[in-house]
């Protein structure tokens, strides 16, 4: 185990799919709001493809512009899995493209994520697979390694490790760590409910605005100036 830098642990621990469920369907802006705003991934990490973002994370830490380690991820992933690729950001090269995804989508995994850039675009915006990169470019990649699968790896600022719970949608990406599943995916759907609640409000025209009435803001140290800016 000290080879560090060119390794492959087989073994993840994967919370129980009943757990990752809870997840399904829930706005990732409404996850991240009950987890204190933390853990969402960075906004240079963007949806390619249109299909939405549930699985867990099977982990790939790339030397920059080599995919060696992504190809043998292919090989190892399972049903459900998601590869998440620490490429440290770099898009210079692209780390995938369309034949690697065509056989993501055929083992059944539940997507790809990138802190790296991917080609092959225009096919895979229209894949029924979840795709987020960092960029685009029809510059290939090598494959020659080193590298690591099934490390804890960095993307878009957060820590993913072997097995966390990754939810996307049009927003962007939030990491669950699986002990922390429950009571946040709870916590979610409240604010989800809630935001139901708000929505039906807007369109009867009862939503309280009190807290940006002109007198709120008078307390709050204010001016108001009845004139025109000169
Ligand atoms: O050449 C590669 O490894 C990446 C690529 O374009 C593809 O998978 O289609
Ligand atoms: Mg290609």
């Amino acid at each position: 185990m000290s080879n560090v830098g060119f390794r492959i642990f087989t073994k993840i621990k994967r919370p129980d799919k009943n757990v990752v469920e809870l997840f399904r369907g829930l706005p990732v802006a409404n996850i991240a709001d009950e987890m204190n705003r933390v853990n969402c991934v960075d906004a240079r990490i963007k949806p390619v493809s249109k299909k939405p973002l549930l699985g867990t994370a099977f982990t790939v830490r790339a030397r920059i512009g080599d995919n060696l380690m992504f190809h043998k991820a292919l090989d190892m992933a399972q049903p459900g899995d998601i590869i998440v690729v620490d490429g440290r950001g770099d898009v210079v090269n692209s780390l995938t493209g369309e034949i690697m995804m065509r056989q993501a989508m055929k083992k059944g995994l539940a997507g790809v994520v990138i802190d790296g850039a991917v080609r092959d675009a225009d096919a895979l915006r229209e894949l029924d697979l979840a795709i987020y990169a960092a960029g685009i470019t029809p510059q290939g990649p090598y494959k020659d390694g080193p590298g690591e699968i099934n490390v804890p790896v960095c993307i878009g600022g957060v820590v993913v490790q072997p097995g966390d719970i990754l939810v996307g949608d049009g927003d962007g990406i939030v990491v669950i760590h699986p002990k922390d599943a429950a009571g946040t995916a709870a916590k979610a759907q409240g604010k989800f409910a809630k935001e139901q609640v708000t929505f039906k409000a807007i369109e009867e025209g009862t939503l309280d605005r009190s807290a940006y009435s002109d007198e709120a803001f008078i307390k709050r140290g204010c001016e108001i100036i009845d004139d025109y800016y000169e």
